[in-house]
């Protein structure tokens, strides 16, 4: 089957690399265009770009030329409708609205529309009912093209862990403190004098957006519109000397009261793309979204952050909390389901949902709960 073709904006930094990798070989999706900076807009993706993965960047890009980063700056025929954004939210502010504008599908990682009404913020496996609010926005009417975003790393994993045990026993307040890698603050990021043998207890803007995009995540879709959820979170969020990996203690008060047993198999239950993968698997989706480790010193960045190729969000140390009802660990992987992997999964169920632009169904199969 042929593969739609795909832009990516913001190509060169540490999530458009992340792109580049996880897009490599897709099975429904092809890169077509990459654009960056002004700097290196004409310069071949090897020139432009300090490549920071541990895979080769693929020949076939290296030898790509970095386009405009406005659709103008494409002939039209040429420019992908399909746009992975990985911008600083200052320049997606004003860049992301002019490619929706233009017809294309923006699937956003940038936090500067994540919490505007009719933006969808979405975990497929959480709250992939919200991608319907696609529909109310001006740029879809006009000219097919909408902005679709997925939430702050820190906030991915946690979200991921809370779903299921919020389903079944509803949660009333979370305290949460993070442990976050360098690799979250972008390439060259976070000065190696200030991170070495250090903790860095502050992270610009981190701990509110946590606190706001888990109460739209764990919302209900009412028209045009999420109703946040109603239980205050607490984050703390913290810099640590470790490359990939955010790390998060957290303690949950629950509506109703939960076993030991019961919070895990919450867990191990929670698999709500299965359905869909049955048939028509989502290249990108993990088969366990949520992975339980028992051994009592895990989950670690190092050895757990590539569980499901990097998309499942890692709990452990569960046990009881003497303020509230239970505290865990949570680790996920910052740039592949805390960014990249993310906005990826969310392509491929609007994919699935014949919701991108200029495309066909991928399933005829779509559960009902997910016909948007
Ligand atoms: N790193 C992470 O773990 C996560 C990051 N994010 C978000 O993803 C986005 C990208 O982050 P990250 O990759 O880490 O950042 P980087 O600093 O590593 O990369 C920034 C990218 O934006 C490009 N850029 C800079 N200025 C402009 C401009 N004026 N116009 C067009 N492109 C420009 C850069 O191009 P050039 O090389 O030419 O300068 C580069 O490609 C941010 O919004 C970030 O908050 C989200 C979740 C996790
Ligand atoms: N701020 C996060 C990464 C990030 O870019 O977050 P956001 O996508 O919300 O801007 C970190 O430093 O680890």
């Amino acid at each position: 089957m042929e593969r739609r073709k795909v832009g990516i904006l913001g190509a060169t930094g540490m999530v458009g690399q992340r792109f580049i990798q996880l897009l490599h070989n897709h099975p429904w999706f092809e890169i077509a265009w990459l654009a960056a900076s002004d700097r290196s807009s004409g310069k071949r993706y090897e020139d432009a770009c300090r490549w920071k993965l541990d895979t080769p960047l693929p020949a076939n890009i290296a030898g790509m030329t970095l386009m405009p980063n406005t659709p103008e700056g494409t002939p039209a025929t040429e420019l992908p409708k399909i746009i992975f954004a990985a911008l600083d939210s200052d320049v997606a502010y004003e860049l992301e609205p002019r490619f929706a504008a233009a017809g294309c599908a923006v699937i956003s990682n940038s936090s500067a529309f994540r919490m505007t009404s009719d933006v969808p913020l979405v975990i497929p496996e959480v709250n992939a009912d919200h991608l319907a609010l696609i529909e109310k926005q001006s740029w879809r009417k006009d000219s097919g093209g909408y902005i679709v975003t997925n939430p702050n790393c820190s906030a991915i994993g946690l979200v991921l862990a809370l779903k299921p045990i919020h389903d079944r026993f509803g949660i009333e307040k979370v305290f949460v403190s993070t442990m976050q890698a360098v690799s979250g603050a972008g390439y060259p990021g976070v000065a190696s004098l200030d991170i070495l043998g250090n903790v860095v207890p502050f992270i610009k803007n981190e701990e509110e957006k946590m606190q706001e995009e888990v109460g739209k995540l764990l919302g209900t879709l009412s028209g045009d519109h999420v109703a946040m959820l109603d239980a205050p979170l607490s984050a703390h969020c913290n810099r640590v000397a470790v490359e990939d990996g955010h790390t998060e203690c957290v303690s949950l008060k629950l509506r109703t009261p939960a076993t030991y047993e019961q919070m895990l198999e919450a867990w191990a239950e929670f698999a709500p793309l299965r359905g869909i993968h049955e048939g028509h698997p989502l290249p990108s989706a993990p088969d366990q979204p949520v992975e339980y480790v028992d051994q009592v010193d895990r989950p670690q960045p190092r050895l757990d952050r590539m569980r499901g190729k990097g998309m499942a969000s890692t709990v452990g140390r569960l046990r009881p909390c003497s303020l509230f009802d239970w505290k865990f660990v949570v680790l996920s992987h910052n740039t592949i389901r805390g960014a990249a992997g993310a906005a990826l999964l969310n392509a491929e169920i609007l994919a699935m949902l014949d919701k991108l632009p200029g495309g066909k169904a991928r399933s005829q199969n779509v559960p009902v709960a997910l016909k948007a």
